[in-house]
């Protein structure tokens, strides 16, 4: 059983260093985040330490700077909007575990927060060998001096077997902070014993990523809803032609398995019946509304591109989310980035907020996508800060960073 970070709270941290591994992985606009949930999810951890007197230090990645130092992938401006949003003075590092990283922890009064530069500008975080990996946690451990302690609160990198969220964890006393614990929590429950009807939305344009997650949804969910990019591949695992819609012609087979089993195992797949067409990917493209089995019959003809699903879909859709109780939703079911062809992801989004189920939205896009059209997180049950960990989550993979602490 993994140890909780209350458990940690209780053993008392006054004065003590306790290493926090925080996902502050945000999109930026020049040094501007755009999108400070991430931020906002870490606080919680960091304030109750900070509160508690420890003296914290935060590891933490943006983007892939593929083991360089690289300025457009420094820390420093989720550190900067941490600060802001925090009752803790936050000191940052210009490196990782170099001179200045050592003098500022050495320096860190209790209830102080030093954020450490992004530990993906040290090549051996990710690397594949475990000696490399293992040298560059000992760095990062040394930080802490004596007494240390480690807690895990990233929840959207624990399915990465890197040095600052699995590596360490072996070194120190470690502790599984409590946004990783909510995220488990609800992933576990809706996997294992969802209110029903449990209805999942599958949309987005990572086709073969997520066709794991359906199978392992079969025979769990009652309904799947498939929309997106994902719909094209199901449309032609049905032998219709989708003009230059996305199509991962190697996964049909995949596809029609899942048709087949889905039913037997007490699944129902539903696909679109129509889509919205345009002859470019591009919010100003000629649209036309074809059915899914005749989307090149049409004015368009083999140029369609399906963007969007159809009205009569986003109807279905609806109807099928109507009743839920559980709803799990990962990808937009069309091009949302474009006013007209988002209205089916605005449908999708209506319907859940509609309805009376306990919903989850995973995935970074799909949590932009409802954010952008207007809706408010307190509006679904729960947003996960982890695209991929919540997915590799539901596909019954292991996740390093979890397994680690015992979890
Ligand atoms: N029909 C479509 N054709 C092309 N791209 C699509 C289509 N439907 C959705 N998308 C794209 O899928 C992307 C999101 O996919 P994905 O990364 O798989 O979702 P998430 O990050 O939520 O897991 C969005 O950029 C959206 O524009
Ligand atoms: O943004 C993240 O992933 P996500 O977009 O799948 O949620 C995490 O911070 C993990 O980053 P990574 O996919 O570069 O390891």
């Amino acid at each position: 059983m993994a140890r909780a970070l209350e458990e940690l709270l209780s053993e008392g941290v006054e004065g003590r260093y306790v290493l926090v591994r925080s996902d502050l992985n945000v999109p930026l606009d020049g040094n501007t985040v755009t999108d400070d949930g991430r931020v906002k999810a870490s606080l919680p951890v960091l304030t109750k330490l900070a509160e508690a007197g420890a003296r914290v230090i935060v590891t933490a990645h943006l983007g892939r700077p593929k083991g360089q130092v690289d300025p457009q992938f420094s820390i420093a401006p989720a550190a900067k909007r941490l600060a802001e949003l925090a009752d803790f003075s936050v000191v940052t590092a210009t490196d990782v575990v170099g001179e200045d990283a050592q003098a500022k922890a050495a320096a860190l009064q209790n209830g102080e927060v030093l954020v450490v530069e992004n530990v993906r500008y040290d090549a051996r975080e990710t690397s594949k060998d475990d000696a490399e990996r293992g040298e560059f946690a000992d760095e990062l451990v040394a930080l802490t001096g004596e007494n240390g302690a480690y807690v895990n609160d990233a929840f959207g990198a624990v399915h990465r077997k890197h040095a600052s969220v699995y590596d360490v964890a072996k070194c120190l006393p470690a502790y599984l902070g409590d946004l990783v614990k909510t995220e488990v929590d609800v992933l576990k429950k809706t996997l294992n014993d969802p209110e029903r009807p449990f209805v999942v939305i599958m949309g987005g344009a990572k086709v073969s990523d997520k066709l794991a997650v359906i199978e392992n949804l079969i025979g769990k969910a009652d309904t799947i809803l498939i929309g997106g990019g994902m719909g094209y591949t199901f449309a032609a695992a049905n032998g219709w032609k989708v003009g230059q819609s996305i199509l991962e012609k190697d996964q049909i087979d995949t596809v029609k398995r899942y048709l087949k089993e889905a039913p037997e195992k007490g699944t129902e797949i539903v696909t679109a019946v129509d889509v919205v067409c345009g002859d470019d990917f591009s919010n100003d493209a000629n649209f036309e509304i074809r059915p899914i089995d005749d989307i090149e019959g049409g004015e368009l003809g083999e140029k369609a591109d399906g963007l969007d699903i159809g009205p009569k879909t986003r109807e279905l859709f609806a109807e099928k989310l109507k009743d839920a109780k559980t709803i799990f939703w990962n990808g937009p079911v069309g091009v949302a980035e474009f006013e007209n062809t988002a209205h089916g992801t605005k449908a999708v989004a209506e319907a859940i907020v509609a309805s009376d189920a306990f919903s989850i939205i995973g995935g970074g896009d799909s949590a932009a996508a409802v954010r952008k059209l207007g809706y408010s997180d307190d509006q679904f049950g729960h947003i996960s800060t982890g695209g991929g960990a919540s997915l590799e989550y539901i596909e019954g993979k292991t996740l390093p960073g979890i397994e680690v602490l015992g979890a």
